[in-house]
């Protein structure tokens, strides 16, 4: 067993058991059990308006559960999520970076070289200086990255992170994904993207209408579908 495999295991499973969201008396997600475990990337899909943010939001903690129940089985990871759209602070890109170090308590005389050095590895030392809201948006979700990147989270959610970037700008999004998943970081990703789902999926988790239809290898996922929804979907036939 290598280092990595170690490290992977030493990350909580995550178990959803019987998790429903309602709002307003519309059942949103239906009664799901999942488990997110290891350092796999799994890649959430299915049509727009399916569940896939919400159940994201609901493993992050951002959202509380209607019933059910959500837990981590062991201490919880250091976790970290990015958005479709990043939120950024009114500040320079470096500043983004420093700032996020100090709410860590990182010392004072650390931060800089840290952040630098993350704007390098996503290739934004030039941009150190530049307001963060006036990046591109490719440029915006790269500083979203770095900025989870000195989390150094053992767990990163993406909700749908490259829907709005150019082929350019998605390479770089997914590089940067392979890289966290080279360090040990399990990923768990929305994206309603195939091709970038064959490209990165280690596993797949197929939702329609607020219920996981089927949770599986993604070599299983693309050649034999269980459910007819996925196989519509595979072939391009369901938008939603
Ligand atoms: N916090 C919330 N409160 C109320 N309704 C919500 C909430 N979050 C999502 N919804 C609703 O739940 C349904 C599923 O939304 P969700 O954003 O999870 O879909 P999705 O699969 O991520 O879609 P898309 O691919 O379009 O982003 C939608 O009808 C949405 O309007």
């Amino acid at each position: 067993m290598n280092a990595e495999t170690t490290m992977c295991n030493d990350i909580a499973p995550l178990h959803f058991d019987q998790v429903r969201f309602e709002h307003r008396g519309h059942r949103l997600l239906m009664p799901t059990s999942v488990s997110f475990s290891g350092c796999r990337r799994t890649l959430i899909m299915g049509p727009n308006g399916a569940g896939k943010s919400l159940l994201m939001r609901l493993a992050h903690g951002l959202l509380r559960p209607s019933g059910g129940r959500i837990h981590w089985q062991g201490t919880p990871p250091v976790q970290a999520m990015v958005f479709q759209r990043p939120v950024l602070l009114r500040r320079s890109a470096l500043d983004n970076l420093t700032y996020v170090l100090a709410v860590h308590r990182v010392p004072r005389a650390l931060r800089k070289a840290r952040a630098l050095d993350a704007l390098e590895r996503f290739g934004l030392a030039a941009l150190a200086k530049r307001p963060a809201r006036v990046l591109s948006g490719g440029e915006q979700q790269r500083l979203a990255l770095a900025r989870a990147w000195l989390l150094n989270p053992s767990v990163l959610f993406l909700d749908e992170p490259t829907s709005a970037l150019d082929p350019a700008a998605i390479k770089a999004v997914e590089d940067a994904v392979n890289a966290f998943h080279q360090q040990g970081t399990r990923i768990i990703m929305a994206t309603h993207d195939l091709h970038q789902a064959r490209r990165l999926a280690d596993d797949v988790l197929f939702m329609y209408s607020g219920q996981v239809l089927e949770h599986s290898p993604a070599e299983h996922f693309f050649k034999a579908p269980q459910s007819p929804e996925a196989d519509a979907f595979i072939r391009g036939e369901l938008v939603w």
